[in-house]
């Protein structure tokens, strides 16, 4: 499928620049010789051409939708360094095993977006291009971000290192719970969930994506009933607790408003929703920085363009555009749990999260190599769907630098939820010492955890009504070099 000249250019100038319609690859915008510079930025796109559309034309068009192009010739083309400007679309494959989708590989130059601003380079890179009529569907699955842009951004605000040395916990992994019923609760009976979650042994409590300031509860009610079940619990166990305080909201004045107030109580946490946009998580990162506030990310919506394999953007692709944003923990999936989620493709989003330097892994969904400049490091959250019986899995796929959120799992238990919490604490410490002594945790792990049971009522409980619970559907996305790599 690659060529190798650059068939098509027209590079007469008088041709080139007549008034009319020309194919995008005419335009210059595929370019097979292309030499990729280490300042240009590279996307991988899936495309699926409507029939009869030339694949490599449905490449160039894509390189010209997303930078420079128009569907016409434009002669305010020659008032630019347009031939630098234009993306260009340098090779396209075949999709093995899905006929009629073809991945097409694009470089854009450092010049074309603005320093520090993912609103300005989405803006490009999935702006009309995803509507564009001759192509079916199209799906952004990974990006190269060359470092000198990474030097624009600042990043997470407080990054994993900082984040365990503020908490004092090293050597595990956290653990965490979402309120449930997530709508609904007044703010005191609120609070006293959040008390007995952090008092039985976790680390965070979580408030929901939809809770926010509705008539059951107003945002200032459940802030101060939180931050009184923090402060009792913290002095009741000696361990530094968290509650993410949802400060999204309709405004980014309110969402200010709330987080100084989150601040004022002492809460060492504040949580946004994806739905907030680039711009306000961009704008709330650089207010956690400047307050010393760790920043929740829940990826509320995301499932709405990133799970099907033919349009859309890849989560990988949202976690590295989040981690130069700035988050400090991102949900990243579970694998085991309730939510979407193939096993090596959400390893895949864990790499981007906490690598220093992410290499390149088809079958992990990672196209290309990407240096991260140093830029602190996301803590990935394991949620949805999860309990103390798959404690082994959970720290089998993702080691320690995760906090492993249990909702359901927590709040469920059938002896209340301060007991639900005892048991994925006791579960989740017998696991991380079984596997510092040598044991295969993924083999051992249901004996492990029985054992530990032995001890532990609670824990016994949780196995006895959960133990048998999975959630064992085809994963939609998947990786299509799972079998045997083939694109180097
Ligand atoms: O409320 C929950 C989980 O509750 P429970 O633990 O009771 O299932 C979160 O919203 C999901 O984790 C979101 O999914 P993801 O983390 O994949 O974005
Ligand atoms: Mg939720």
């Amino acid at each position: 499928m690659t060529e190798t000249c650059n068939e098509g250019i027209i590079t007469d100038a008088k041709k080139r620049y007549s008034a009319g319609v020309l194919k995008y690859r005419q335009m210059g915008y595929w370019q097979p010789d292309y030499e990729i510079k280490e300042t240009d930025t590279l996307c991988l796109f899936r495309i699926t051409p409507q029939d009869g559309v030339d694949p490599v034309e449905a490449a160039a068009a894509v390189a010209g939708e997303s930078s420079t192009a128009t569907w016409t010739v434009v002669w305010t083309d020659r008032l630019t360094a347009c031939d630098s400007y234009r993306a260009k679309a340098y090779k396209v494959e075949p999709v093995p095993g899905r006929p009629g989708e073809y991945f097409a590989w694009v470089a854009y130059d450092l010049i074309l977006f603005e320093e520090g601003s993912i609103a300005n380079m989405t803006a490009s890179l999935i702006g009309n291009v995803f509507s564009f009529k001759p192509l079916k569907a199209a799906r952004l699955e990974d990006i190269r971000i060359p470092v000198a842009y990474v030097k624009t951004f600042k990043g997470p605000p407080t990054g994993l290192v900082v984040e365990r040395e503020r908490l004092d916990k090293f050597g595990r992994p956290l653990l965490g719970a979402t309120t449930k019923p997530k709508l609904g609760l007044s703010g005191r009976n609120y609070g006293r969930v959040v008390y007995e979650g952090l008092k039985g042994g976790l680390d965070f409590m979580k408030d929901d994506e939809n809770i926010n300031s509705q008539p059951f509860m107003h945002w200032r009610d459940r802030f101060l009933y939180v931050m009184d079940a923090v402060n009792k619990a913290s002095a009741a166990t000696g361990e530094v607790k968290g509650s993410y305080l949802n400060i999204t909201a309709g405004t980014m004045e309110e969402m200010y408003r709330r987080a100084d107030f989150a601040k004022e109580l002492g809460s060492v946490v504040v949580m946004v929703d994806l739905v907030i946009g680039w711009t306000a998580i961009q704008s709330m990162a650089e207010w956690c920085r400047a307050n010393d506030v760790i920043m929740h990310m829940h990826r509320a919506g995301h499932g709405t363009y990133t799970r099907q394999k033919n349009h859309g953007v890849s989560f990988r692709v949202i976690a590295k555009w989040l981690r130069l944003a700035g988050c400090d923990h991102l949900h990243t999936g579970t694998a085991v749990g309730k939510l979407e989620g193939d096993p090596m493709t959400v390893q895949g989003y864990y790499n981007v999260c906490r690598d220093s330097y992410t290499r390149t892994d088809l079958q992990r969904g990672l196209f290309f190599d990407q240096d991260w400049a140093d830029l602190k490091k996301v803590m990935p959250v394991a949620s949805g769907g999860i309990h103390a019986g798959q404690m082994h899995q959970l720290i089998d796929l993702f080691g320690d630098d995760v906090v492993l959120q249990f909702g359901g799992g927590t709040i469920g238990h059938p002896q209340g939820i301060q007991a639900g919490a005892v048991a994925n604490r006791v579960a989740l410490e017998s696991m991380v010492k079984a596997r510092n002594e040598g044991r295969n945790i993924l083999e051992e792990g249901p004996s492990i955890l029985k054992k530990a049971a032995e001890g532990c009522s609670p824990l016994k409980a949780a196995l006895d009504t959960w133990g048998e619970i999975s959630f064992n559907y085809a994963p939609t996305d998947t990786s299509d070099y799972a079998v045997s790599p083939t694109v180097a």
